[in-house]
């Protein structure tokens, strides 16, 4: 495995909260280098995905397209579902960071792994997460306990897009179990795809929640 410059190493590794062993001992940081594929209003590596003084339209139907630093987390429910999405992704020239499970358990946790990316996500600007369970619920109720995640629940392409664009946000939630593998990728491309609009309406209520975290 071949550490990148721009990958996070995350702290990954048993229960964060109890600070056991578990399941989950390390990350594989892995990233592919394809700077050439580009995607459907992507931002480049190094760049901001987070760029409100950079007009973009609400429904925009093309732009500049380019490899994206994606951290991905998933439980028992979604391990299947990680390992179609991670070799998906790097067949499309993103740089993925796997931060588990790295096996497949049947009884464990998603908050470590789910917390784990979330963290790597916030420390890793410009890039984005995908956390994967059965429902995708606890998925995005635990990265969103990290200061700096907006996790967005997608349960088609179109919530996927709208958390792109209206809510800038940097991880997606997935429910495995809630679609066919087909119907997951897509509704994960279109999230990776989609730019934050920049709108002033959308960015005040963004900043609202930011002004939250930090009070
Ligand atoms: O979606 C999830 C959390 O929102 C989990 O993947 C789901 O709860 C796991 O269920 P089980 O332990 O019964 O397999």
């Amino acid at each position: 495995m071949e550490l990148v410059e721009g990958a996070v190493p995350a702290p990954i590794g048993g229960n964060l909260v109890t600070g056991q062993p578990g399941t989950v001992d390390v990350a594989e940081e892995v990233v592919l280098r394809a700077d050439s594929v580009v995607h459907r209003g992507g931002v480049g590596i190094g760049e901001s995905a987070h760029a409100p003084n950079i007009p973009a339209p609400e429904h925009p139907s093309c732009g500049t397209m380019s490899a994206m630093r994606i951290h991905v987390a998933a439980d028992h429910a979604g391990f299947e579902l990680k390992a179609a999405l991670i070799e998906h992704l790097r067949a499309s020239g993103h740089d993925i960071t796997d931060h588990g499970a790295v096996a497949y358990d049947a009884l464990d946790d998603y908050p470590p792994v789910c917390l784990a990316a979330g963290e790597a996500v916030v420390a890793d600007a410009g890039s984005l997460g995908v956390v994967i369970g059965g429902s995708g619920n606890g998925e995005q109720i635990a990265a969103n306990k990290v200061t700096g995640v907006r996790a967005a629940l997608a349960w088609n392409v179109e919530t996927a897009r709208l958390g792109r664009q209206h809510n800038d946000a940097n991880v997606v939630a997935v429910g495995a179990r809630m679609h066919s593998t087909s119907e997951a990728l897509a509704i994960v491309d279109a999230f990776v795809a989609e730019p934050f609009s920049g709108n002033e309406r959308h960015q005040r209520r963004i900043d609202q929640m930011a002004a939250y975290e930090t009070r």
